[in-house]
């Protein structure tokens, strides 16, 4: 493994917001990295800075000062254009809340991160059926999201963000809003898909007994990334 390339590394990262008392430090130099097919649980209490990791490995939110590589790649030097392809090909999200298209059918939901790409029509609805169908939405794709259940329409959700393959999937308490059966099974369905797939992804929750089924648990320290425990 030591020879590979980290899917995700970042580097010393500092993420702080201005405050009237001075700067609110939130990452302190923090470093990590996940490797190709590695599932981690992210588990940290509630204000530590989870939401801000996820979204500085993601490319929403610069660090104040390290770097994030994808794929090896460093990031820091990128321009929006070049950040926005990065985000669209390398990196898929997952949120709380699904924040599905409503006047899109499930199908469309997933079709469409394909055809922003440029992909062709048939091409990105074979492989949007294909991925819900592993979902287990297979008889669901012309529903609006409001015609789906919370959990359909988590995995709606996950279907659109592995849309695009992408190297890293990162997903912010994906079932943190479903009741405990559901989550549990939308959680399976996630790891199923991402083991499939040889998929990284860093999957942020408060649920310990869903944690310990990944590969690794780590947590956020002052500000750093450690392992959990
Ligand atoms: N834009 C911002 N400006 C100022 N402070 C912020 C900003 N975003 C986040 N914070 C603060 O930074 C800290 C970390 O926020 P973050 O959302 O990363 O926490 P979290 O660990 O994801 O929390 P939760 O589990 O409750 O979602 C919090 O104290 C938050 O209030």
């Amino acid at each position: 493994m030591a020879t590979e390339t980290p899917a995700l590394f970042l580097s010393q990262i500092e993420r702080y917001y201005p405050q009237s008392d001075g700067p609110l430090e939130i990452l302190r130099k923090a470093d990590f990295a996940i490797w190709p097919g590695e599932l981690v649980a992210l588990v940290a209490p509630s204000g530590t800075g989870k939401s801000t990791l996820l979204h500085v490995a993601g490319l929403l939110e610069s660090p104040d000062s390290g770097e994030v590589f994808i794929g090896g790649v460093p990031t820091s030097q990128l321009d929006d254009k070049g950040l926005t392809r990065l985000r669209r090909t390398e990196i898929g999200f997952v949120y709380q809340f699904h924040h599905l298209l409503p006047e899109f059918t499930a199908l469309e939901n997933v079709v469409l991160p394909q055809r922003i790409r440029g992909l062709g029509k048939a091409e990105a609805e074979s492989r949007a059926t294909e991925l819900l169908s592993f979902l287990g939405l297979g008889d669901r794709l012309d529903h609006l999201p409001g015609e789906l259940s919370g959990g359909e329409q988590q995995r709606v959700a996950i279907g659109r963000a592995v849309a695009n393959a992408p190297r890293v999937l990162l997903a912010d308490e994906p079932t943190g809003n479903l009741d405990p059966h559901t989550s549990l099974h939308v959680f399976n369905t996630l790891v199923a898909l991402a083991r499939a797939s040889g998929l990284a992804a860093v999957i942020a929750t408060h649920n310990l007994d869903l944690a310990a089924r990944m590969d690794r648990q780590v947590t956020i320290r002052d500000g750093m990334v450690v392992p959990l425990g």
